[in-house]
């Protein structure tokens, strides 16, 4: 493998959906060259995907532990601590593991990967595919500042990503890991309502998805208040607050603020499993 723009290799444990939106977004904004990149899964058609964007698939974990300086583990939370156990053996002060796992701890991460491991939690979401993932991230173990600084660069060069306290990894995984699934229905609805009311189905999909597009980079760009922009919608007696007066019946509102904290909660749990 020769060295791409982060002069670093880059290897999955776990080749699937994050996996592949990690590895296709470092590929498509250059950040990591797909030569440099390797990637391990039990399922034969998870590796044809990986192999089919030119990432090395294999079937042995310590291939890819022995291969790559970046390791990012992408299995699901409960074989986390068997995959480290698994391949602990093999760990040097090169690597720098990175879990994205819903609710798996530092202190699990250290307890089954050893106490001088580097250890970055990540928690981002599919947006990365299209590089606008919101992710947050936090160290422990020997993770230094510079351990953060390539991680942050990896995520940067797919969206935006923000340190914080592990804390609020849980809430993070509630509202943005989460967060696209609540997105998706909300365009799916919006676009449901067109149809309903007689815009044929392609045409009603775009103007919804366009919609959140666009009133999310009006959040982002103008740092206004929602409400704020909300108001500049709302003409007095018109067709905004006559539908937003039905969101409001609908108990919308508490019903997303629940979902958070549902899914927050459920990332709560599955630290303590
Ligand atoms: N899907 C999402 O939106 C997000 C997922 N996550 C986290 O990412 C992790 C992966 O989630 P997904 O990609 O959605 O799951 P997934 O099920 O698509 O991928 C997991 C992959 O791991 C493979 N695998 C199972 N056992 C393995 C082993 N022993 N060694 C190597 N590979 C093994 C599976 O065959 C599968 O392809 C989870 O821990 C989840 O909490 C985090 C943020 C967002
Ligand atoms: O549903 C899950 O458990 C994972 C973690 C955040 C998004 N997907």
């Amino acid at each position: 493998m020769g060295l791409g723009k982060l002069e670093k290799r880059v290897g999955f444990i776990g080749a699937g959906q994050m996996a592949e939106a990690l590895a296709r977004g470092f590929i498509s904004k250059g950040v990591v060259k797909a030569s440099d990149m390797i990637a391990t899964d039990p399922v034969k058609a998870r590796r044809d995907v990986f192999e089919s964007f030119s990432v090395k698939p294999v079937i042995s974990n310590a291939e890819v532990v022995k291969e790559a300086d970046i390791i990012f583990l992408a299995v699901k939370p409960q074989f986390v601590a068997p995959v480290l156990k698994e391949v602990r053996q093999h760990l040097t002060e090169k690597h720098t593991i990175v879990s994205i796992a819903a609710g798996k701890t530092l202190a699990s991460l250290k307890e089954a990967a050893g106490e001088d491991t580097k250890l970055v939690r990540v928690m981002p979401n599919t947006p990365c595919l299209v590089g606008e993932t919101a992710s947050a991230m936090c160290l422990g173990g020997k993770a230094s500042d510079e351990d953060a600084e390539e991680v942050r660069t990896l995520f940067s060069s797919v969206g935006r990503i923000v340190q914080v306290d592990e804390k609020l990894l849980s809430a993070v995984t509630g509202l943005s890991g989460s967060g696209p699934a609540y997105v998706f229905l909300m365009i799916e609805a919006l676009a449901d309502g067109g149809v309903r009311a007689g815009l044929p189905r392609d045409i009603s999909m775009a103007l919804a998805a366009q919609t959140v597009l666009g009133s999310a980079k009006m959040v982002l760009e103008t740092g206004k208040h929602p409400g704020q922009l909300k108001d500049m919608v709302t003409s007095p007696g018109g067709t905004t607050i006559a539908g937003y007066h039905e969101l409001e019946k609908s108990g919308v509102r508490s019903g997303i603020i629940n979902a958070v904290l549902a899914a927050t909660n459920r990332a709560d749990e599955i630290s303590r499993l």
